[in-house]
């Protein structure tokens, strides 16, 4: 469980804050997402949580821990799949895995054949990294995060540079973590990543949540209450949704027509950042 109160954070070399007042709470078994533009500060927010930047102000909780009273046995309890790897080029998949392993108390670790078994990397782990293409060398990167069984995972942009079948199993992964009770913090600018596995996102501009809930309540929210009938023929009608069982002219327009599809008009995750922040994903 993590717990963020009034959290403040100033790069050194800045005057003004990058992280403005975040207040969220992520529990176990939940995956918490950050959307938002580049520049508006997921990254500094998950780096506060890992411990990389510290000097900050506000009340940050880990575990039932401040995370400030934590010492290194910190680094056993979470995991950290960051945005860019940062592999030993020159050794192998299973040596890199190998080596990050030992950092941990031993007995902990997966097995490093299950690990790369899981990612479909069983025949690239004996090559070195450097032969490994991005989308391999993220899902490296995912199973180091992930080999010294941490309570609590962070990833920043966990499906980048992956093809669609293997961002699938790797989204696939993470609700098994979930599954498995972890505590997982995720950023993205993939709308369909955060939809797909995150329990609740907060949608973060220039340093403040602006808006925080589950991916269906928001696109609820910010769509319209109405129903779309699209016909056979290609052509479709909306329809408002309050009282549409006495609505007579829905009625007799579905009994009268072919139906293909009928949908409400919920708004996608992108469209609700677009309405609540006023900009594009793409930042
Ligand atoms: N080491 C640093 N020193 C000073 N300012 C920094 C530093 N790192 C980041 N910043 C600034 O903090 C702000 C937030 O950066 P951050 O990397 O957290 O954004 P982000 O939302 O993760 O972006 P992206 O989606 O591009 O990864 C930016 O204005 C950035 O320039």
């Amino acid at each position: 469980m993590i717990k963020v109160e009034n959290l403040v954070y100033t790069y050194p070399s800045n005057e003004a804050p990058t992280l403005k007042g975040l207040n969220f709470e992520i529990k176990n078994g939940e995956v918490f997402g950050f959307l938002g533009p580049s520049g508006s500060g997921k990254s500094t927010a998950q780096k506060v949580l890992y411990k990389i930047l510290t000097g900050f102000s506000g009340k940050v909780e880990v575990a039932g821990k401040d995370l400030t009273k934590w010492d290194n046995s910190y680094f056993e309890k979470i995991g950290v799949g960051f945005e860019l790897p940062n592999h030993y080029m020159k050794l192998t998949g299973k040596e890199n895995l190998e080596l990050f392993a030992s950092f941990y108390p031993s007995g902990k670790s997966r097995s490093v054949e299950s690990l790369f078994e899981m990612v479909d990397l069983s025949d690239a782990m004996n090559k070195t990294v450097e032969s490994y293409s991005k989308g391999m060398k993220m899902r490296l990167n995912f199973i180091r995060a992930i080999q010294h069984d941490p309570d609590i995972l962070f990833f920043d942009e966990p499906t980048s540079g992956l093809d669609p079948v293997n961002a699938h199993k790797i989204k696939e992964h993470i609700l098994s973590l979930k599954e498995a009770g972890k505590t997982i913090f995720v950023t993205t600018h993939s709308m369909e990543t955060a939809d797909h596995i995150c329990d609740r996102v907060a949608f973060i501009v220039e340093g403040q949540l602006v808006a925080t809930d589950t991916p269906q309540n928001l696109k609820h929210q910010y769509g319209r209450e109405a129903v779309n009938v699209e016909l056979g023929n290609g052509q479709s009608q909306e329809f408002p949704l309050a009282q549409i069982g006495d609505n007579r002219e829905f009625l007799n327009f579905i009994k009268e027509r072919e139906v293909k599809r009928m949908e409400t008009l919920d708004a996608t995750l992108e469209e609700v950042f677009i309405e609540v922040t006023g900009k594009s994903l793409k930042g």
